[in-house]
C-alpha cells in the first residue's frame, strides 16, 4: 500500500509547464530519487508536494487522506536544502532543537539521539562557524529528522560540497534514512548521487517523467533516447526493421528485442558501452556474440576502465568501456570488439509519436 500517491499533478508558469501531468506512488520507507537536468520541474513538483506551492490540477494523497489542499505545516514534512540555512547565531544544538521547540517539546533526549544518528555526539555546544561544509550537512539533516516527519524533501542537500566528500556523504545519507526507515524524495541532478541514495529514480524531461524505476533498471533498460542521452549512453544507432524481425543498420543486421514494430519503421538502439572485449586476430567470435571491427581513436584512462572511442568503416563512433585489467589498445590499431547480444536494446525515439506513460 502506497504512503505517497501523486496523481496527474500539472503547474504551468507563464503559460509554460513546468510539472506535467506527473503521477507516481511512494511506499513507507522508499527513497525516490527525482533525477534531471537544471530547469526540468524537480524543485517545483517537489515544492507542490511539500504544499509550498498550488498545481494547477492534479491530487497528492498521504496515508489515505487527500492533502492537495492543507496547508504545508499541517502535512508535517520536514525539508533540506542545499542551501541548509543554519541559524549562525545559535550552536549546533539550537539548531537541531529548533523543529521541537517551535513544537513545544522537550528536546534534550530527540536531539542527542539524532547527533548520534549523523555521527555528531560532541559536537552540541559548537558554534556553526566552526563546523566544516560537511559537519554543517549533518547538523541540517539531523535538523530536519528531529521532529519526526512524515516524509522527507532533500533538494540538491550535498551540491555546495567538492566531489569526495560528497561521494562520502550520499553513501551515509542513505544509510541514516534507511536506518530510521524514513521515506524521502530526494532532487539531484547528479547521476551517481541518485544511483547511490534512490531505491527509485524517476527521469524527469521538460517537466514530464520519462521513466521511473530501480537505479539497476534504469541503467539496463533505459526506455527512450532521452534517458539513454541523460545516462551518458553514446553509442545510439539508427536501424530499419526487416520483415524477419531483423534490425538493419550501419555496422551489420541484428537481432534485439523488439517490442510489436512493423518492417520498414524507423528506429534507434543502443549498444551498450560495457561488457566488452578485445578478440585476438585469430579468435572467432563465440555464439551469440556481436563483432565489431573498427580503427581505435581515442583511449583514455579512468582507473578500472579505458574509454575507448572507435570508429567503424561507415565512419560511426561509438564509444566502449574496456576493463584496465586487459592491455591498452594503440590509437589507430585496428581492433575487433565482442559483445553478448544483449549489450543491444531498443530504445524508444523522443519526442514520440506517441508520449510516455
Ligand atoms: N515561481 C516561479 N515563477 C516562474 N517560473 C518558475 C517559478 N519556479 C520555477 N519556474 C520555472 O519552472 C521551470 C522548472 O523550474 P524548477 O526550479 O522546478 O527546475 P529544477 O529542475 O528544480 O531546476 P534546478 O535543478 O536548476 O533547481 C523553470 O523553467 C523555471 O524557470
Amino acid at each position: 500500500m502506497a504512503l505517497l500517491e501523486v496523481f496527474n499533478i500539472s503547474k504551468n508558469f507563464n503559460l509554460k509547464p513546468a510539472v506535467d501531468n506527473v503521477s507516481f506512488s511512494l511506499e513507507q520507507g522508499q527513497i525516490l530519487c527525482l533525477l534531471g537536468h537544471s530547469g526540468c520541474g524537480k524543485t517545483s513538483l517537489l515544492r507542490i508536494i511539500a504544499g509550498l506551492e498550488q498545481p494547477d490540477c492534479g491530487r497528492i494523497i498521504f496515508d489515505k487522506q487527500d492533502i492537495t489542499s492543507i496547508a504545508p505545516y499541517q502535512r508535517s514534512f520536514g525539508m533540506m536544502f542545499q542551501e541548509f540555512a543554519l541559524f549562525p547565531h545559535k550552536n549546533v544544538f539550537q539548531n537541531v532543537a529548533f523543529g521541537l521547540d517551535v513544537r513545544g517539546e522537550k528536546p534534550n533526549i530527540k536531539v542527542q539521539e539524532m547527533l548520534a544518528l549523523v555521527g555528531l555526539e560532541g559536537f552540541a555546544k559548537r558554534n556553526i562557524s566552526e563546523l566544516s561544509g560537511g559537519e554543517r550537512q549533518r547538523v541540517a539533516l539531523a535538523r530536519s529528522l528531529a521532529p519526526s516527519p512524515r516524509l522527507l524533501m532533500l533538494d540538491e542537500p550535498l551540491g555546495s560540497l567538492d566531489r569526495s566528500l560528497r561521494e562520502h556523504l550520499m553513501g551515509e545519507l542513505r544509510k541514516i534514512l534507511k536506518q530510521i526507515g524514513m521515506t524521502a524524495i530526494f532532487v539531484t541532478h547528479d547521476q551517481s548521487e541518485a544511483f547511490t541514495v534512490g531505491d527509485q529514480i524517476a527521469v524527469i524531461h521538460n517537466g514530464r517523467i520519462m521513466q521511473i524505476d530501480s537505479p539497476e533498471n534504469l541503467y539496463k533498460h533505459p526506455q527512450n533516447t532521452i534517458i539513454a542521452n541523460f545516462l551518458g549512453f553514446h553509442n545510439l544507432i539508427k536501424g530499419r526493421v526487416l520483415s524477419d524481425k531483423g534490425v538493419q543498420t550501419e555496422i551489420g543486421i541484428f537481432y534485439p528485442q523488439l517490442p510489436d514494430l512493423n518492417p520498414e519503421d524507423n528506429i534507434t538502439l543502443l549498444l551498450c558501452p560495457e561488457p566488452v572485449r578485445i578478440l585476438t586476430q585469430s579468435e572467432q567470435g563465440k555464439e551469440l556474440e556481436i563483432i565489431i571491427t573498427a580503427r581505435v581513436r581515442e583511449v583514455v584512462f579512468q582507473g578500472p576502465i579505458y574509454k575507448v572511442t572507435v570508429q567503424t568503416d561507415s565512419r560511426m563512433k561509438l564509444i566502449f568501456n574496456l576493463s584496465s585489467a586487459v592491455s591498452r589498445p594503440d590509437k589507430n590499431e585496428i581492433i575487433r570488439l565482442g559483445l553478448p547480444f544483449s549489450a543491444l536494446l531498443y530504445v524508444q525515439d523522443y519526442p514520440a509519436s506517441t508520449s510516455p506513460g
